[in-house]
């Protein structure tokens, strides 16, 4: 039997405390808070617990990830420029214990050559990319689903 409210940890990396003053051409101008209030609600409809976390230290990423078992049955996780390049982070979701979906605001595979190039993408159950806010629902109805957990 499934627990009554599953918990998805939604991890944001480097740059996403300062989101508001990105390219809102790629990242529509919203700011981390309003980004994370709109995927608690999400959440919510779901019937999931949503817990969020952002750094911009990347052990500090890497170490969340060590732990994000103890508190989450499953992981959103967009961790910005690193996500092109950190072997460390691509090892410690290897270790992280619980399904991930990888999400990113932007079409990262339509941006430059750097950015269609994702290290952390065949260790997540899905990719979701270029819907903006959205995705982040669109992340948490493949996690309802790989947990068994659809409403
Ligand atoms: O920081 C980010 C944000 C991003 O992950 C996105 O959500 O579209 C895309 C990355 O290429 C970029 O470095």
């Amino acid at each position: 039997m499934s627990p009554a409210r599953a918990r998805v940890a939604v991890m944001h990396g480097v740059n996403f405390d300062v989101l508001e003053r990105r390219s809102p051409e790629h990242y529509g101008g919203i700011t981390l808070t309003d980004l994370e209030v709109r995927i608690k609600l999400f959440g919510r409809e779901l019937g999931f617990e949503t817990i969020f976390s952002q750094t911009n230290h990347e052990g500090e990423f890497c170490e969340q990830l060590h732990r994000v078992a103890d508190n989450a049955d499953a992981l959103i996780l967009n961790p910005g420029a690193w996500t092109h390049y950190s072997y460390a982070i691509r090892d410690a979701l290897e270790v992280a214990g619980v399904p991930a979906v990888e999400v990113h605001l932007s079409a990262v595979d339509e941006r430059e050559e750097w950015r269609r190039r994702s290290v952390i993408r065949d260790l997540c159950i899905a990719t979701v990319q270029g819907k903006g806010v959205e995705g982040y629902r669109e992340a948490l109805e493949i996690i309802a689903r790989a947990l068994g957990f659809e409403r």
